[in-house]
């Protein structure tokens, strides 16, 4: 990464009002400016309903702005739906059941997902040997039996499976940016931790650029070069590389204090 990269993203006063013009008014992403370099990795903290999800719907686009702007590659994408930026924005969501179809089997969720965003005549929509065998080597390195399953329809795949198949599916075709949503919360603390392991792997090997919200301080503090806190629609806290590596627990406990 170098200074003179241009960012994967940028928010511009990204600013969210609902209710506008009613008793109930209010503004849920507040005159944001944010800037994500090529590899960055940023963990996002914040109590529940302080605008976390609110920040990840408007850079997917499934939350318009009220003011302000988004560029992604330098393109902004301010008035694209959340369809047109599937080509440059994958995404992983809390609920396993989110990510995947479950009555198509492994096999045809990966081979869906590969041709994401591809003009299809340029991604077979045979699911040959070959493409299969290149599917079980991606989802054996999640290392928890899914490679077993790839004939195997989603819907009977346990949770972790299941979420560990919609993570290689958001990034099988290393998107520009990877949004992850609590992706590991609904998971048991070992399956949890595996899929973040991989998670984590995956981001630096690919040299993806990804926003990973959670409530577990321990994982932002360890994993990812960035760590934001957002606080009423604003990002309050933030710090990145030494000063990141430097934060210790009862600093984030001594933030959240005085929410
Ligand atoms: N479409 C909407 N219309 C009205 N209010 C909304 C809308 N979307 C979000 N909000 C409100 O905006 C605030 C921020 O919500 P958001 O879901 O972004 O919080 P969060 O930090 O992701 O919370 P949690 O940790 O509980 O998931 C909340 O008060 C929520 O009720």
């Amino acid at each position: 990464m170098t200074e003179s990269s241009s960012p994967i993203l940028e928010l511009i006063d990204a600013t969210v009002i609902v209710n506008q013009g009613t008793p109930n008014e209010k503004t849920i992403l507040d005159h944001v400016n944010f800037v994500m370099q090529a590899g960055d990795f940023v963990t996002v903290l914040g109590s529940n309903g302080a605008g976390k999800s609110t920040f990840l719907n408007v850079i997917a686009g499934s939350l318009p702005l009220s003011s302000g702007q988004v560029l992604i590659n330098g393109q902004d994408v301010t008035k694209l739906n959340e369809i047109k930026r599937t080509h440059l924005i994958s995404r992983v969501f809390q609920d396993p059941k989110m990510g995947t179809a479950p009555r198509m089997t492994v096999a045809e969720n990966l081979l869906l997902s590969a041709r994401r965003g591809k003009r299809h005549r340029l991604v077979s929509r045979k699911l040959t040997k070959a493409k299969k065998d290149q599917f079980k080597t991606l989802v054996d390195q999640m290392g928890n039996g899914l490679g077993q399953r790839l004939d195997v329809a989603t819907g009977q795949l346990s949770g972790g499976q299941r979420q560990a198949l919609s993570f290689v599916m958001a990034t099988i075709t290393k998107p520009a940016l990877l949004l992850l949503d609590e992706h590991t919360a609904a998971l048991d603390p070992k399956t949890s931790a595996q899929l973040l392991k991989v998670t984590n792997e995956r981001i630096h090997v690919d040299q993806l650029t990804a926003l990973m919200i959670t409530h577990n301080l321990e994982d932002a503090l360890k994993f990812g070069n960035r760590l934001i806190i957002i606080n009423a629609g604003r990002i309050e806290f933030e710090a990145r590389d030494q000063d990141k590596e430097r934060l210790h627990l009862n600093d984030l406990l001594d933030h959240f204090k005085k929410y």
